[in-house]
């Protein structure tokens, strides 16, 4: 079977998802083939002080509202969004980060405007009228491309000349583009480039900030699990800055992070579509067949999970994925096969960082005036934010 992309409704506006996600075949292999190396292991490390800094960020401005009473109630939500975005500029763009942060928030427009005609009635067609939703849209997508072109532009500059690279995403797939021009074929066009950053916008961001997100309404929520991994945090890495290491080394807090993303999928579904005929089970499927693999429901069935599929059980993970799929292709968060996430990696250590930095410093309990609502709005986000009341670590 062969992904259509990452999101259906998504591609139909065509603006927001492009890159990787979107190709097939040959020119798919390639891509892959090309960014692959930018989320091994060891350059994941490379990107961990780009991590640090944006937890430190933001973990320091709930410091300063808890410093008064030892505790703040406030909608995490936002803050986390703006983490992980800041997250991925730096990562992606390394020295460019204050630009490309303002081409993430020509994508966040782009991103509510998406969404936006979503939730209207969908009529074929109506993309292509001039609403002023439809110009908007449009602008905004000019916007970011011409920026990233200036930008990629600058990039290739200084690569020519023998500068230093930056080792950032952005860099690796400038350097691609270079080879492209030296022998055609070999790398990506500008386009391709600019694509490809769009995609880690949206695939590295909003994932990642809804993982968060439900991580820390699941650990208010569940006090016993939030002590355990706190307890395990502070057996690991005292109150030190995280390193990889530490990090590898967090088994609570991992199996906690599969629970969530078990019963909270960032990505609800994915399409799939049957470039040829072919027999699954009992169903003969013709060629052109679209198929849709729905996570959530797959990740909430009492056959396959048992009958606490509902609930919070982070031990189901004690022992690791196969042993608690029974090695059945239960548990797709990430999705599966040769498509899985590129940045998996990239996301649990990123999470990692962020819930052992906040659990060194705060505890926390939901407020009353949390209203529990998941809703899919692209990904499956907190349709009413997240109210938590963070409270010092050793207040009452
Ligand atoms: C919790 C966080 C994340 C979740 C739940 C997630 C989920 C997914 C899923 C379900 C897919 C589709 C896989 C398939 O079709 O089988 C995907 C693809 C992808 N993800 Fe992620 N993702 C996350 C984080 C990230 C991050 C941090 C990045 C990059 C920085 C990233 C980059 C991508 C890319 C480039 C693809 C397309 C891969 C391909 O088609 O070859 N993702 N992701």
């Amino acid at each position: 079977m062969e992904i259509i992309h990452l999101c259906g409704l998504v591609q139909d506006q065509g603006f927001l998802v492009g890159g990787l996600s979107n190709l097939e075949g040959d020119q798919w292999s390639k891509h892959r083939k090309i960014l692959n190396p930018a989320f091994h292991q060891d350059k994941l490390k490379n990107m961990l002080p780009a991590f640090y800094q944006s937890c430190n960020e933001m973990i320091s401005k709930w410091e300063e509202m808890v410093s008064k009473e030892g505790y703040s109630e406030l909608d995490v939500w936002p803050y986390i969004v703006n983490m992980t975005r800041d997250v991925i500029s730096r990562a992606a763009f390394g020295s460019s980060y204050e630009e490309g942060r303002g081409i993430f928030q020509l994508l966040e427009d782009l991103t509510s405007l998406t969404i936006k005609v979503f939730q209207s009635v969908y009529i074929p067609g109506w993309r292509f009228l001039p609403t002023k939703t439809n110009r908007e849209l449009k602008m905004k997508h000019k916007d970011i491309k011409e920026s990233l072109r200036e930008m990629i532009k600058r990039r290739e500059k200084a690569i020519k000349a023998g500068e230093e690279s930056n080792e950032d995403l952005l860099d690796i797939l400038v350097e691609s583009n270079i080879r492209e021009m030296e022998a055609k074929h070999k790398g990506m066009s500008i386009e391709d480039v600019i694509e490809e950053c769009k995609l880690f916008y949206f695939a590295g961001q909003e994932t990642t900030s809804v993982l968060l997100v439900w991580t820390m309404v699941l650990l208010a929520r569940y006090p016993d699990w939030q002590t355990k991994a706190r307890d395990e945090v502070l057996h690991v890495l005292g109150d030190r800055k995280p390193d990889a290491d530490g990090l590898n080394r967090l088994k609570v807090v991992t199996m906690i992070l599969y629970e969530v993303l078990r019963l909270y999928p960032a990505v609800v579904s994915l399409a799939r579509s049957i470039p040829k005929e072919i027999k699954l089970g009992n169903l003969l499927l013709p060629a052109g067949t679209e198929v849709l693999l729905p996570i959530l429901q797959i990740h909430h069935d009492k056959d396959h999970w048992g009958d606490d599929a509902h609930e919070f059980r982070p031990e189901r993970f004690a022992e690791g994925v196969s042993k608690a799929t029974k090695s059945q292709v239960t548990f797709l968060p990430f999705g599966w096969g040769p498509r899985i996430c590129i940045g998996q990696n990239f996301a649990m250590m990123e999470a990692k960082m962020a819930m052992a930095m906040i659990l060194q410093r705060f505890w926390f309990e939901l407020s009353p005036s949390y209203a529990h609502s998941p809703c899919t709005m692209i990904t499956l986000r907190p349709q009413h934010g997240a109210q938590i009341i963070l409270h010092k670590l050793g207040s009452n």
